[in-house]
């Protein structure tokens, strides 16, 4: 940014602590970005709206705004605002510029993020992005300071009444959003998760997927590996209408009354939703699934992240904090340090665990052993 030319000015009221007219301009530039971050979230679900990611994707080279304008059939009155809005993707990395093949102008190309958006392609999350910029699922964030002052379990309980899970039981098309969205996430994991973490699951024999919502995992697992069947136990009106298989079935059920008994349970994006106490429960209750297992693979396995590594970079530490924040803003539950991961094993009654750190990005695998 362009520094002004007096560092510092004695004759200005400054704020308190703010020393010189740079400072004050930094912390007004730094209130602005923040204040202004969730248009970032909008240019993004504008474009996966419009389909500018399908658009470049199908011509199958790079697009200049004109033909970009054409493809998608905008207002020709509105051609300066698709060059704005593109302007912004580029600078949040969604897309990149570059010359067109057949000459001097500039066109826009798919970045490895875009490359995500692409609607038909096996591992997109456009689903995912279409449901989190939803008014459904942005709505409780706005209840966050309301949630303070009551004594509701989460915002999204003040904003809606219900907690998640209730409310995706009574209202179907959130139901479904979610699903979908978890269901995105499940489908680009699934195949690094037996590629990459093969040893976690060889030698199991049955393995109960709780919380496993459409199965996708559960599926990719029991595929993977010849000598395994999978269950998936979900609320039921998650599961009401799937198709099992030999080899996966699904089970209508709470994991807080009663878990179905299986060499090892599996629990990928489950424990960080609930609270310490909530999680000690669900911990508790999969210790009795795998007890009367005699197999080596006695159990549990959990795919989340773990906070407070400072090591990391600074975008997965925010990256991981929002996921934080989200939990706080729509469930009772929290992103856990390895020393809280620790605490709820042993309160819960195991004896030991072992963590491979990020086979799967910001998440790791943690298997929790008797
Ligand atoms: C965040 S989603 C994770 C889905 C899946 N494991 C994945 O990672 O794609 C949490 C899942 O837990 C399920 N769930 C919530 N409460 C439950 C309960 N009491 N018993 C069983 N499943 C529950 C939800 O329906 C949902 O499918
Ligand atoms: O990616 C998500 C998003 C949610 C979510 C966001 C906003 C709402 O109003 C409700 C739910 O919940 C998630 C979740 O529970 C999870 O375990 C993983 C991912 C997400």
């Amino acid at each position: 940014m362009k520094k002004v030319s007096s560092t510092r000015s004695t004759n200005m009221a400054l704020l308190n602590g703010i020393e010189s007219t740079q400072e004050l301009l930094d912390a007004q530039a730094h209130v602005w970005n923040q204040t202004f971050n969730y248009i970032n979230s909008m240019s993004l679900k504008c474009a996966v709206q419009l389909g500018i990611p399908d658009a470049i994707h199908r011509h199958g080279a790079p697009l200049t705004l004109s033909q970009l304008a054409d493809v998608l059939s905008i207002n020709k009155t509105k051609s300066d605002g698709l060059f704005r809005l593109m302007r912004i993707l580029v600078q949040s990395k969604f897309f990149d510029k570059v010359k067109a093949l057949s000459g001097e102008e500039e066109a826009y190309c798919l970045t490895r993020a875009s490359r995500l958006l692409v609607r038909d392609e096996p591992l997109s999350m456009e689903t995912f992005v279409v449901a989190m910029v939803d008014p459904i699922f942005v709505d409780p964030f706005h209840h966050v300071g309301e949630w303070f002052g009551d004594d509701h379990p989460s915002p999204f309980f003040t904003k809606n009444g219900r907690n998640v899970w209730d409310y995706a039981g009574v209202e179907q098309s959130f139901n479904q959003l979610f699903n979908e969205a978890m269901a995105t996430d499940a489908r680009l994991v699934t195949g690094i998760l037996v590629q990459e973490c093969k040893q976690v699951f060889e030698g199991l024999e049955t393995m109960v997927d709780v919380g496993g919502g459409t199965g996708i995992v559960a599926r990719g697992v029991a595929a993977a590996f010849p000598g395994l069947k999978c269950v998936v136990l979900d609320l039921p009106h998650v599961v009401a209408g799937l198709e099992g298989s030999e080899k996966l079935s699904f089970v209508g059920g709470d994991m807080f009354e009663f878990i179905p008994h299986a060499n090892a349970v599996f629990l990928k994006w489950i424990l960080h939703d609930w609270s310490d106490e909530e999680c000690v429960s669900i911990l508790k209750k999969c210790k009795e699934a795998i007890a009367g297992s005699n197999k080596n693979g006695k159990k549990v396995i959990i795919v989340d992240m773990i906070v407070g590594d400072e090591r990391e970079e600074d975008k997965t530490t925010e990256t991981k904090l929002l996921f934080d924040s989200m939990m706080m803003a729509a469930l009772t539950g929290k992103e856990r340090s390895e020393k809280e991961w620790a605490n709820l094993f042993y309160t819960s009654g195991f004896q030991n665990y072992n963590i491979t750190p990020y086979p799967l990005g910001l998440r790791s695998v943690m298997e929790v052993f008797p």
